[in-house]
């Protein structure tokens, strides 16, 4: 199956000739869910920003459904919901009317519409809050309707930075559940985390930044195996965890992963 999103040799930053992110390359097919993992200031939220085409690639390009931005920026954009780190929301829009906004922009029929926002603020438990005006919502709440607006828009690939931060456990569970339903639709997820013991049993691969460099992109198993042959022995119940800061917390092994990927 052909990728969903494709990452090839990526250059870029925030400056031409300072860029923070070498060479990246990675890819995420449809039904995929791939963790974007690194330590703060890695590289994932900058990644993430050249793939919605926020930041201009230096060298190498980014393709969505196998074409660049440059070759049609609206069928491009139509293909990808994104939930940032921090909710952006209108004060005095109400989590109703942001849900109504995001389906318009994707062309979401009304009938599909009024199936998902009851389905999404049951499974979210915001029933309660839908009328009310984003100025009146806890940060939870607002992380919550950012989720919903990108799920009620239903596109191909998701692209989602730190979904986890506060939300509470249930809202958690809820998050979890639908976007593993979205998997199995076939939708393809990139999910940037530090809570890796809660991503490490949802995603099915992990690549893993350093220094804006992919270190390892592979499945929990395969960057255990990928220490052991650089000489680290990792127990058969080691965690992803385990793997992550055996990966990034020992620069013999980081500095051994070749600048060319
Ligand atoms: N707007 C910006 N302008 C200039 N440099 C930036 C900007 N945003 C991030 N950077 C730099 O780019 C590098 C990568 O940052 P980035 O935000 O991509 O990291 P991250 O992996 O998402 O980190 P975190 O886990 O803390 O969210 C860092 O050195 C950071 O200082």
């Amino acid at each position: 199956m052909n990728p969903l999103l494709e990452v090839n040799q990526l250059t870029g930053g925030y400056s031409i000739g300072r860029p923070v992110v070498h060479q990246v390359t990675f890819a995420v097919k449809p039904g995929e869910m791939v963790g974007l993992i690194g330590l703060n200031g890695a590289g994932k939220s900058t990644t993430m920003k050249h793939i919605l085409g926020l930041l201009d690639p230096q060298q190498g390009q980014v393709l969505v459904n196998g074409k660049q931005l440059s070759s049609g920026a609206e069928a491009y954009r139509a293909a990808i919901a994104y939930v940032p780190e921090s909710p952006l929301m209108y004060d005095a829009l109400t989590v109703y009317e942001h849900l109504v906004w995001s389906a318009t922009a994707y062309g979401v029929t009304e009938q599909q519409f009024e199936e998902r926002v009851d389905e999404l603020a049951k499974l979210f438990h915001m029933e309660a809050h839908l009328h009310k005006a984003a100025q009146h919502l806890s940060k939870g709440m607002k992380q919550k309707t950012m989720l919903m607006c990108a799920f009620i828009a239903r596109p191909p690939l998701y692209i989602i930075d730190e979904p986890f931060l506060g939300l509470d456990p249930l809202g958690i569970r809820s998050l979890l559940q639908y976007m593993k339903r979205m998997k199995e639709e076939g939708a393809a997820l990139l999910i940037s985390s530090h809570i890796l013991s809660t991503i490490e049993q949802y995603c099915d691969r992990f690549v893993l930044l350093h220094h804006g460099k992919v270190l390892i992109d592979g499945t929990s198993q395969q960057l255990k195996s990928g220490l052991e042959t650089r000489g680290v022995a990792m127990s058969e119940q080691a965690r992803l965890e385990d793997a992550f800061y055996a990966w990034v917390g020992d620069d013999s092994v980081s500095s051994e992963v070749p600048d060319e990927r």
